[in-house]
């Protein structure tokens, strides 16, 4: 106690401008070399952080400080409300929970009150009417947390933001949270669920304040809005349908949840638990969390550290805080560098694969951005590129100014200058990584590759795409069982080839058969297998790789003529004459009119008779796959335009020329029998069943002979 009179004592001799300098410290209260400036002026930091420190030595010395008084009690007449319809689901649902990790409470309601004192010291921090506009600038920012094992209740008050009673109303009585609303949506898509799918989901997302009610038979909720003039509220619900809301006093600026807790969770009232569940998901909060008077997080900010002084061990601890997770990073990227600007960046790749919430590109950020200490925004749109949206941590750069606002921030040049700065060196890290651990980065590439070629279809960059493109690694025709990037098929290139070629398939063995690759495999041309679904769009959207053009086999087949000119000349051996040839296409070209655009014939093919080329393969086949469903064939062909290329040698397509003159009704099934097989070998048939009654067709005609 008379620690903390003593503390306001030395709080109210400081000078205004001071005292409000104070509350915009970082609330490590650790120390900034640097100097911080303020609404009022730059100038006094050094003396205030000196003051901090023999302050926060004194309460260090002492080892006791809590804000907790049990004084605030309701007055007046109190209004009842309903939940939102939503929120009454979520609450329902959360209550019955069986949650195992029911402890993700304390951080979800800490985590609140470090947002509520970060709010509080960015408002006032970037209004320049500050202190004029909110009570009490000079309170300590702080979060306090009681535990009273004979009354089975948890008390956690912050000094923060507070709220008004509409904010109360439209925060705690609707879901706000983009987390819990997912969390609803998902809820209703699988139907309610089994109860292990709720608490996947309840696990993934976390739901907020309500999460409260995992533990809790009633909460009260005392709060005070740090405007100037607010009054002191009580909100309190047993967490079925409704809450109620009255005047209270004895209210300090911010907010006090206290927690009635269900005789099942009495292990919450305990003070040894609480602390571990800190120290598990709260220790790097940027205020100082007191547990009974005891401070009890670290806020230490590591990522200003020396990175070789930073231990394994932290890192797993700071990567869960950020991160919101149980895992350890995979790799950790910690660099400093005060060129173009000034970074300080801490970056995790999480260990476990993406899960389905992280696939969309709706699913937020894991990066916060600081200057000097002072959390700007806890997941920064913007400051990486969409498709690194995995990656957890912080970036600290003193080149943002501290009153740059939120809304600025989306489309400040420095951000982009950021953005560009941190994608390369995250780039230049992973390339280092694929080289110095091979095995570690081709499994990263496994869980994350998708990522990474999201990164090339979606950057307007041919340059930011050649080096994202540089990580991909694909088999090749060369060799089973081993991948390779792109510089590395560059480089065992023979002499004089100007393109990289490509190939889409399921698997190997489709891709070794392919028709499309035979001409290639006869001149010993090594080709990139392509076995992943979009694959073939990412290197179609690529298109250039080290001044080299990307091209898919099915490409390159079509673009040659040259050799299918030799082979209108007759000069193949064991091919149609050319005047049967000129026999030939017209008369195929004429039965499949309305089907093809185009019939040739094609040197390529050795072991296959025919093929089907469109003009750009890869997006046919997407076309095909995504949104032919609903088209008349006559137009789906109309768009593709197939060119059918057919094999002068092979015994089908001679006995074809036969067959149109001493029979041209078997003539004509097998001319629509091929050209149906080659739509299927080329993939641009969604459902191959289609063929089966016109193969019947033909085998009966055939073997009505026997
Ligand atoms: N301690 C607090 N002080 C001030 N406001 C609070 C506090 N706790 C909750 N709130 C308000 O209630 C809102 C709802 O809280 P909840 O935990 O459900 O979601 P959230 O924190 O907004 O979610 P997210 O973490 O996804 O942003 C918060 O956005 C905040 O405005």
């Amino acid at each position: 106690m008379s620690i903390v009179n003593g503390l306001f004592r030395v709080q109210k001799l400081m000078r205004p401008s001071v005292t409000l300098a104070r509350c915009l410290l970082p609330a490590t209260g650790h120390l900034s070399h640097r100097t911080i400036s303020t609404p009022r002026g730059v100038g006094h930091q050094r003396w205030v952080t000196s003051v901090n420190r023999s302050l926060s030595t004194k309460v260090a010395e002492e080892g006791y400080h809590s804000i907790i008084r049990d004084q605030e009690k309701g007055v007046g007449s109190s209004d009842k409300h309903e939940f939102q319809a939503e929120t009454r689901m979520l609450l329902d649902i959360v209550a019955r929970s069986l949650y195992s990790d029911k402890e993700v409470f304390v951080r979800e309601l800490v985590s609140n009150a470090s947002d509520a004192l970060e709010k509080f010291r960015f408002l006032v921090q970037s209004s320049p009417e500050g202190a004029n506009e909110y009570a009490e600038c000079d309170r300590a920012l702080e979060i306090h947390i009681g535990t009273n094992k004979q009354d089975r209740q948890l008390t956690l008050q912050d000094t923060g933001i507070g709220m008004t009673r509409e904010e109360l109303i439209a925060n705690l009585g609707t879901i706000a949270r983009s987390g819990s609303k997912h969390f609803i949506e998902q809820l209703k898509e699988s139907g309610r669920g089994s109860q292990e799918n709720v608490q996947n989901i309840i696990g993934q997302f976390g739901v907020g304040f309500y999460s409260a009610f995992m533990v809790a038979d009633r909460v009260d909720v005392y709060t005070r809005s740090a405007r100037t003039g607010s009054p002191g509220l009580k909100w309190s619900s047993d967490g079925s349908g409704t809450f109620e809301i009255q005047e209270a006093e004895g209210v300090a600026i911010g907010t006090k949840i206290v927690i009635h807790l269900k005789a099942d969770c009495r292990e919450f009232a305990d003070e040894d638990r609480i602390r571990e569940v800190i120290r598990r998901y709260s220790n790097f909060v940027g205020s100082p969390i007191f547990l009974n008077g005891k401070q009890a997080n670290q806020i230490q900010p590591i990522w200003l550290m020396e990175p070789k002084q930073v231990t394994p061990e932290q890192h797993n601890e700071f990567y869960r805080f950020v991160g919101n997770t149980f895992d350890t990073p995979r790799f950790t990227l910690h660099y400093k560098t005060d060129v173009p600007l000034s970074i300080r960046a801490l970056l995790y790749f999480p260990e476990g694969k993406p899960g389905l919430f992280e696939m969309s590109r709706d699913a937020d950020g894991g990066v916060a951005l600081y200057t000097r200490k002072v959390l700007i925004q806890s997941k920064t749109e913007n400051l990486l590129p969409k498709w690194l949206r995995f990656l957890k941590g912080v970036v600290d750069s003193e080149d943002i100014p501290l009153n740059l606002s939120r809304e600025l921030l989306q489309n400040s040049s420095l951000i982009r200058k950021l953005r560009i700065a941190l994608t390369n060196r995250t780039l230049r890290f992973l390339h280092d990584r694929s080289q110095k651990e091979p095995e570690s980065y081709d499994k990263f590439y496994r869980d994350y590759g998708l990522f990474l070629k999201e990164g090339i279809v979606t950057s307007q960059e041919q340059q930011e795409k050649e080096e994202i493109a540089k990580l991909l690694r694909f088999e090749t025709s060369r060799e089973p069982n081993r991948t390779v990037s792109l510089p590395e098929y560059c480089q065992g290139q023979a002499e004089g080839q100007k393109d990289i070629y490509y190939l889409a398939a399921p698997n190997r063995t489709l891709a070794e058969a392919s028709p499309y690759y035979e001409s290639l495999k006869k001149r010993g041309i090594e080709v990139l297998f392509c076995y992943e679904a979009y694959d073939e769009l990412v290197l179609m959207q690529l298109g250039m790789f080290l001044g080299k053009n990307l091209i898919s086999v099915e490409k390159e087949m079509r673009r040659s003529d040259a050799s299918s000119t030799a082979d209108q000349d007759g000069l193949l051996e064991g091919s149609l004459l050319k005047t049967q040839i000129d026999e030939l296409l017209p008369w195929i070209k004429q039965r499949l009119a309305g089907k093809v655009s185009n019939v040739k014939t094609t040197g390529k093919l050795d072991s296959h008779p025919c093929v089907v080329t469109v003009e750009e393969m890869a997006a046919a086949r997407h076309f095909i796959k995504t949104q032919s469903h609903n088209m008349s064939e006559e137009n789906r062909y109309a768009l593709l335009q197939p060119q059918f290329e057919i094999n002068p040698k092979h015994p089908i397509i001679k006995k074809l020329h036969k067959l149109t003159t001493s029979d041209p009704e078997l003539a004509e099934l097998l001319a629509n029998q091929l050209f149906s097989n080659a739509m299927v070998g080329a993939g641009l048939v969604d459902d191959p069943r289609m063929l089966l009654t016109s193969m019947n067709d033909l085998l009966q005609k055939v073997l009505d002979k026997h």
